[in-house]
């Protein structure tokens, strides 16, 4: 198990350029399934889940070549696609979620996919129905194995046909794997409800760039015109918009003055604006982030005075990836807020640990916690954790980092999964994060 030993109370200084986005990286990696083309990707952030889904295409038959820096060119020519339905697939494939998105290129290009339970994050139920029932609308026919450990999934004869639905939620990885598996679909497919962030609209962008028909990038309504061959293309994934949350965060907390270079401003959407609802203020510098050293952040109360509540919300609200990042920060602030989860119900436990340190939350129930915040009268302490997901790991890292002491968090694979050298970046600018094991 990996740990990290963390000395708090160093304040960084600095450049730092955060890394291609993780869930970019997952969707636009799938969508070379899609034609026997080269797809040359930049921008291809160096974390586990994105290693993991690289060596599992390859595994697949699709040629890989790392051709420079966080750059890969894949042709997809002789595919395996029985691959999908071997143990060794299920096992490597459950390691991540991204892996889920495997299967809407797979039925439109040969006909037929398998899929066992997505791994990812366990914070909570992460239902497939949306995927599943958005590939029926297309014709497909479901059929899980008998201990429903396989979702199987096989195009009528004649291929995927065209058609109008309205998605029960706007699920991310869902909204992906149907738009992969329409653009060759016969006819014309409708998709209300679809879920629009910024890796929707790259990936959706990317298709067009292959020959795709797709209008409506950026909404919640997107139809698409079916075509019967896709192309080659080149791609380069945008910021990670969760890192550049996280530094934000992170600045704040440990009181830190650095630049975020290259932040991609125009597609971080609400969250600069909810970062400014905390106290936490910065200048765009063109497209960097200049955050000066703060000695305090005074959290905004609501117009009528009531309590700030931060939710998360599907995209353009704020991604429920930053809610931990936000709790952490809060609990340094002057004043108070509610962060409610409403995603996802196993989110927030992490916050026994922040208690221990020192912090005043009130976990009201799964969903919600009550953050009161020291306005930095009080430190949190150094202590020996665990992280169980990637962001609430993030979230203890950052508290590590503020606290007085020594602290130790254990199982930070999960950190590696999402973020790509975090010690040896923050430690070059001034962070003192040890990996000791
Ligand atoms: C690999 C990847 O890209 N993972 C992201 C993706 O996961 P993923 O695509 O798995 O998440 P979904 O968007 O499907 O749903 C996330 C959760 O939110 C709930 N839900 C979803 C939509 C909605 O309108 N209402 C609602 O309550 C779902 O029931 C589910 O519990 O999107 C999540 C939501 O932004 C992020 O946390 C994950 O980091
Ligand atoms: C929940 C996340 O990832 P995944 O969906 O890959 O588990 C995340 O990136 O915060």
């Amino acid at each position: 198990m990996a740990t990290f030993e963390v000395l708090g109370g160093c304040p960084m200084k600095g450049e730092i350029t955060p890394q291609g986005a993780k869930n970019e990286a997952l969707q636009i990696l799938c969508a070379v399934l899609l034609t026997p083309e080269k797809v040359t990707i930049h921008n291809i952030p160096d974390i586990v889940d994105v290693m993991q889904l690289i060596e599992l295409l390859g595994k697949m038959g699709v040629e890989t070549e790392k051709v420079g820096e966080g750059s890969y060119s894949f042709r997809a020519v002789d595919v395996d696609v029985d691959y999908m339905f071997s143990p060794e697939f299920s096992r490597a494939a459950s390691r991540l979620r991204g892996s889920v998105m495997m299967l809407g290129p797979m039925l439109a290009r040969f006909g037929r996919a398998a899929m066992p339970k997505p791994g990812g994050d366990k914070i909570g139920r992460r239902r497939l129905d949306t995927h599943i029932i958005g590939f029926q609308n297309l014709g497909a026919r479901y059929e899980p194995n008998e201990d429903n450990s396989l979702n199987v999934l096989a195009a009528p004869d004649g291929g995927l046909q065209g058609g109008y639905m309205l998605l029960d939620e706007a699920s991310v990885t869902g909204t992906a794997n149907i738009v992969m598996a329409a653009v060759m679909a016969r006819g014309k497919t409708v998709i209300y409800n679809a879920a629009c962030e910024p890796y929707l609209q790259q990936l959706c962008k990317m298709l067009v760039r292959m020959g795709a028909n797709i209008t409506g990038i950026a909404s919640n309504l997107l139809t698409i015109e079916g075509v019967d061959y896709l192309g080659g293309t080149t791609h380069t994934m945008l910021p990670d918009m969760i890192e550049v949350g996280s530094f934000i965060g992170m600045a704040a907390m440990t009181r830190s003055e650095i630049t975020i270079k290259d932040v991609s401003f125009d597609n971080l959407g609400i969250i600069p604006t909810q970062f400014n609802r905390m106290g936490i203020h910065f200048e765009q510098r063109g497209d960097d982030i200049y955050i000066p050293c703060h000695d305090n952040y005074e959290i905004e109360s609501f117009l009528d005075g009531s309590i700030m509540t931060i939710a998360d919300a599907p995209w353009p609200g704020l991604t429920p990836d930053l809610l931990s990042v936000f709790l952490v920060v809060a609990t340094q602030a002057k004043g108070s807020v509610l962060i409610h989860q409403k995603m996802f119900e196993s989110r927030l436990f992490f916050v026994d640990k922040l208690i221990d340190m020192g912090a005043q939350i009130i976990l009201c129930d799964p969903h919600r916690a009550t953050v009161i915040g020291h306005n930095h009268q009080v430190q949190l302490r150094g202590t020996r954790m665990t992280s169980p997901d990637i962001r609430a790991g993030v979230a203890l890292l950052i508290a590590a980092m503020s606290a007085q002491g020594r602290s130790v968090i254990q199982n930070v694979e999960q950190i590696d999964r999402g973020y790509q050298n975090i010690d040896g970046r923050l430690n070059a600018l001034g962070a003192n994060i040890k990996r000791i094991e």
